[in-house]
């Protein structure tokens, strides 16, 4: 959560130099430099901030600059030039001290232009883990400021399982202070996710029922409705587990899950918050395959399968697809099946969470023969962000019959002219106020991953085969008997939605 001072700049009196570390790839033309560029249109940069591109490839800076200019979408075309006037690049290898201390050099020199006694640097790594070390130790041994802050963002993937992810860590903290890195999970600058916790400890309404005397079942679902369109090759050693649940689905279920934090504002709250959702993942059990269902998409007349992408290897059990089911062992929730489920090419684009409330006690009893569905509580991430209750209420006029309807925040609705900025935008610019809070901590990953390298493990080494579900189904039938299994209900026909440019 950001502070208050939501619309001025930080650091207006002191110098800021960027680093874009792999600034000739995919991550940084289509989000680090939008991203910068979102901050600086909304004067969220200081005035003399200097940005360097920094990778392999030789280009000239104007180059550079009509390769980056294409990815930002700018409001203003002088404003964009000017922005483009901060970037340079230069070309040298990760793993040369002396050709990053030259960059370094040069840049000092537009540091001191400045006239400002404090000269803060961030390093943004926009490359692939490999690079980490190589790269970070060439910027600890000729790129550091003494003059101020060094921030360093870094981007997923954090390790593949417990023992690579233990050995990175041991390697950038021995360059690196936790307080200077800042790992980035893109879901936790979504605006659903920062509205999580004031929608939990500030209202008296959802927190007195937050835990296993009310709810049944905790549902968080991503579903993207395209395959891996040729990204198959990087996708394969991944898998939909580690692409999306051990990160951006976990980081939303702790802040779902986690008790109070201390303070969740003002001064050094970051690890407070961090502590809580530690000790939450902390009371999960490691999963198996036991309660998990995982799937792999096939092709139809009109789509094709995962195994036709050319890029994918033959005869490959990676799942695209699976359900897992988690219990958090500790006083609000043991025995709350905490389902998380994922897929690609599936029905529909959509991430959400789904709170289902237990069964009105004595409701049946009072309404004979009238169909009652459960409370849902639904907080839909995207697209387009609501938060709704599934409420039952009198079917309208002379019926006495029970109507599922919703109590309903539909942000674009209710926020129509609100500037909303991508989760990038509010990520760096928490980053240059020294907010912790929304970056990922060394030890909520160990906890992560101690939870999935087991299942992970069990995938693999017995060759599981993923389920078959078509191409825009909803995914394998399994993954529905499961989630029954664990107590969700499904009312089917007893509710539509029906407002006008509902999503
Ligand atoms: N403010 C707004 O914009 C609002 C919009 N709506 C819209 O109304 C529609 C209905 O809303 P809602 O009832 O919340 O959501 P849905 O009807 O889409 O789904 C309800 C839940 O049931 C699951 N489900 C669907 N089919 C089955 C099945 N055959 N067996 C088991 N589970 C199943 C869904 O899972 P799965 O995702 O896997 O399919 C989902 O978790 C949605 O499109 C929603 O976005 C509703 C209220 C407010
Ligand atoms: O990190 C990743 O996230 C995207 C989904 O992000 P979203 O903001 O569009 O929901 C996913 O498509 C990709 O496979 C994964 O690597």
């Amino acid at each position: 959560m950001s502070d208050d001072n939501a619309t001025s700049c930080t650091y207006k009196h002191q110098s800021l130099c960027i680093f874009v570390i792999g600034a000739s790839g995919d991550l940084a033309k289509k989000k680090t430099y939008p991203s910068l560029y979102d901050l600086f249109e909304h004067d969220f940069l200081p005035p003399h901030t200097i940005i360097v591109g920094y990778a392999r490839s030789k280009k000239s800076d104007d180059e550079f600059r009509a390769f980056i200019g294409g990815y930002l979408k700018a409001k203003d075309e002088a404003k964009k030039q000017a922005f483009l006037k901060m970037c340079v690049y230069r070309a040298g290898a990760y793993d040369s001290a002396s050709d990053v201390g030259a960059v370094s050099k040069e840049m000092a020199l537009l540091e001191a232009a400045t006239g400002f006694a404090i000269k803060n640097r961030l390093f943004y790594f926009a490359i692939p883990p490999n690079v980490f070390v190589p790269i970070g130790t060439s910027i600890k041994a000729s790129a550091l400021t003494t003059e101020g802050w060094n921030r360093l963002i870094v981007e997923k993937p954090f390790g593949h399982d417990l023992a690579s992810f233990s050995e990175l860590s041991r390697d950038m903290g021995a360059l690196f202070s936790e307080d200077e890195i800042y790992r980035i999970d893109h879901y936790l600058g979504k605006e659903m996710v920062q509205n999580l916790m004031l929608l939990r400890f500030a209202n008296n309404t959802f927190e007195p029922l937050w835990n296993r005397n009310y709810i049944s079942s905790v549902m968080i679902t991503f579903k993207e409705d395209i395959g891996t369109q040729g990204r198959g090759g990087y996708f394969d050693a991944y898998g939909i587990i580690r692409d999306v649940m051990q990160n951006h689905l976990l980081q939303v279920l702790s802040l779902v899950a986690m008790e109070p934090p201390v303070r969740a504002a003002g001064a050094n709250y970051s690890n407070f918050v961090r502590d809580e959702k530690v000790k939450v993942l902390e009371c999960i059990d490691p999963l198996s395959l036991a309660n998990t269902v995982t799937g792999q998409y096939v092709g139809n007349d009109k789509e094709v399968g995962y195994l036709d992408d050319p890029t994918v290897p033959a005869g490959s059990v990676t799942p695209t697809f699976a359900t897992v089911v988690m219990n958090i062992k500790n006083a609000r929730w043991d025995g709350v099946p905490f389902i998380m489920k994922a897929g690609k090419a599936l029905n529909e684009r959509k991430v959400e969470v789904r709170i289902q409330f237990k069964p009105a006690p004595g409701a049946t009893h009072m309404f004979p023969g009238v169909d009652i569905p459960r409370n849902e509580l639904v907080l839909r991430l995207q697209p387009q962000e609501a938060v709704y209750m599934k409420t039952n209420v009198k079917s309208p006029g002379l019926s006495t019959k029970a109507l599922a309807s919703e109590l309903d925040l539909t942000y674009h609705e209710r926020y129509a002219d609100t500037y909303l900025p991508d989760a990038y935008t509010r990520l760096v610019l928490d980053v240059l106020r020294g907010k912790q809070a929304t970056f990922v901590r060394d030890d909520e990953l160990k906890a992560a991953w101690k939870i999935f390298t087991p299942l992970l493990n069990e995938i693999e080494e017995k060759k599981i085969a993923p389920l078959p579900y078509a191409f825009g189904s909803r995914g394998p039938k399994e993954s529905d008997e499961l989630i029954k299994k664990f107590g969700y209900e499904f009312h089917s026909g007893t509710y539509t939605y029906t407002r006008k440019g509902s999503a």
